[in-house]
């Protein structure tokens, strides 16, 4: 199981993450919240994080190339896409040599047109709530069964206490969890991350 840990604003998040064995960690670039950090802080972080650990920014519905700027000041190699970003800034975002992780709502993700769902189920796909952040799990009605054919990751209220019974009903490849590992909003708990991992890593999802 791939284990994402995301608004991670502190050395302290930071070690606490890679301590626990997360394979990903994320930082929050879309503006105003919580969780928001700017690329001179996360570039002052890329020491402690070893390499076989995934560094990944999060941006939402921001200028592409602002997205791009942001991504290689901070030094992450993925950039996560949260908004109603297209298949252009795709493209732009892989040609200036980073990975993607495109997030779409559950909502959002089973209203795709054809077309456009068979070019974004050729990327790495994360399917979260429709308000991203905010610790609330969505329905898998939603879905109908329908899910992404690859690696894909599921988000949404994630805790240590229910990524189990979760990944048990959706067997995604990998779970991201913002939420459920703060002891206040935008504040981490290291030994939140700490069972949240163990929990995830521990759970199957078949
Ligand atoms: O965490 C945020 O503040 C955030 C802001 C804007 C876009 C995405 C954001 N986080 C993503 O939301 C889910 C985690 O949600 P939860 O808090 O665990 O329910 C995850 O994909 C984060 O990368």
């Amino acid at each position: 199981m791939f284990v994402k840990i995301c608004g991670l604003k502190t050395p302290t998040d930071v070690d606490a993450a890679v301590r626990a064995g997360a394979d990903a960690i994320g930082f929050v670039f879309v503006p105003g919240g919580p969780r928001s950090i700017d690329p001179e802080s996360v570039a002052e972080l890329v020491s402690r994080v070893p390499e076989n650990v995934e560094m990944v920014g999060v941006f939402r519905n921001q200028d592409i190339d602002e997205v791009i700027r942001i991504a290689r000041a901070a030094g992450v190699q993925t950039v996560q896409l949260h908004g109603d970003e297209t298949l252009a800034d795709l493209a732009a975002v892989k040609a200036a040599g980073f990975t993607v992780l495109r997030a779409f709502s559950a909502d959002a993700y089973s209203k795709l047109e054809e077309s456009e769902r068979a070019a974004w189920d050729a990327e790495r796909i994360l399917l979260d709530a429709v308000e991203p952040g905010a610790g609330v799990t969505f329905d898998p009605a939603v879905l109908d069964g329908d899910f992404p054919p690859g690696d894909w990751l599921l988000a949404g209220g994630l805790r240590p206490a229910n990524v189990a019974e979760l990944v048990a009903l959706f067997k995604p490849a990998g779970v991201d969890v913002s939420s459920g590992v703060e002891a206040s909003r935008g504040v981490k708990d290291p030994e939140l991350i700490r069972g949240f991992v163990a929990a995830a890593k521990a759970a199957h999802s078949n």
